[in-house]
């Protein structure tokens, strides 16, 4: 195994695959701390280890899960390796060349627990990713009532988030990797089950991180791989400096918008349970100051790019013109 170092979630430690770049711990601070209020105003991460966010759904493993979510149809991804890469679908016809880096499937939760035993056999590697819905038994309708609600719904009002989007059910094996990517929601994600690795980067690290065309499938995520990274294509790569922590069953992780994640079910600790709480991001200050900050500058970019890949209303002509604009003029 390749280099490791020891990451704990304030109770037990974990040995990880050390990678290329630095990185410090995220502070771990009670909800009742108003250092951890600051962070969240700030928009700076922080682990709240006793937030009670989703304690009703502490009893939640595979076995109640299996008995009492009824039997609406769960997406669910297959992958061959651990890495599961989001892409979008509506984008693949922009690069004729993409090759979906894993399956996706609308399974039944029975069927997604009978094809995790099998995939196991074929080193098939599963994850669950589904928004809860109205098709859920009533145990798990009850459950998700009992969440904190009054809790997550003052800091979405004290720090003046949009509407709550979605809260995504996600079930992993150990192991499994979602590779580096920021979202454009605020997010306090809630571990019910198990343990996840979390790496984040500032906005400001987007330099660093060569995400690819917003037009492309994998818009949003980095083109980077953390284990065998391309430092002729992405020398800044080298720069690349971020923060990273464990969670564990009853955590919850505040990840501001903008903010990169790369987020690992840590390899030999089981299976991993997950609830994302979304929210849209605060309204656009009516009095703009300046210098603009590193989450404002991704937005410019990423509008920028999409007029000009409307204006060509070509995509393969979208590098050819940006490097015109740009090499020589502005390197
Ligand atoms: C589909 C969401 C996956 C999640 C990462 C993970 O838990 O594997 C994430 O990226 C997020 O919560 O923003
Ligand atoms: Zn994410």
């Amino acid at each position: 195994m390749s280099q490791t170092t020891r990451l704990t979630d304030g109770r037990k430690s974990f040995e990880v695959k050390k990678y290329t770049f630095s990185t410090e711990v995220i502070p771990r601070l009670s909800c009742h701390d108003p250092e951890c209020e600051e962070r969240i105003e700030n928009g700076l991460p922080v682990v709240i280890p006793d937030a009670n966010l989703v304690a009703s759904a502490r009893h939640w493993n595979l076995d109640y899960l299996h008995d009492n979510i009824g039997d609406g149809k769960f997406m669910t991804y297959f992958s061959n390796s651990k890495k599961f890469k989001y892409y979008d679908d509506k984008k693949c016809p922009n690069i004729k060349s993409f090759k979906k880096p894993m399956e996706q499937e609308e399974l039944t939760f029975d069927e997604f627990v009978k094809k995790i035993n099998k995939g196991k056999s074929k080193g098939q590697r599963l994850y669950l990713q589904q928004t809860l819905n109205e098709t859920v038994g009533k145990n798990i309708v009850s459950d998700f009532l009992g969440f904190n609600w009054n809790w997550v719904t003052a800091q979405q009002k004290k720090n003046s988030f949009g509407p709550l989007t979605n809260n995504m059910l996600l079930i992993g094996q150990e192991g499994n990797i979602t590779p580096v990517h920021y979202d454009e929601q605020e997010n306090f994600f809630a571990q019910v089950y198990g343990y996840k690795r979390f790496i984040l980067f500032p906005p400001e690290e987007f330099p660093n991180l060569y995400p690819h065309p917003t037009y492309h499938p994998c818009d949003r995520q980095s083109q980077v791989d953390f284990d065998e990274p391309d430092f002729e294509k992405f020398p800044k790569f080298r720069n690349a400096s971020g923060f990273e922590t464990v969670v564990g069953p009853g955590d919850v992780l505040y990840i501001p918008i903008y903010w990169w994640h790369q987020v690992e079910s840590i390899p030999n600790e089981g299976h991993t349970i997950s609830v994302t709480f979304w929210y849209k991001g605060r309204p656009t200050p009516e009095k703009v100051t300046y210098p603009l900050n590193a989450h404002q500058k991704v937005a410019m970019m990423r509008n920028i790019e999409k007029m000009i890949a409307q204006a060509l209303n070509n995509p393969d002509e979208v590098p050819e013109f940006m490097q015109n604009m740009v090499l020589g003029r502005y390197t």
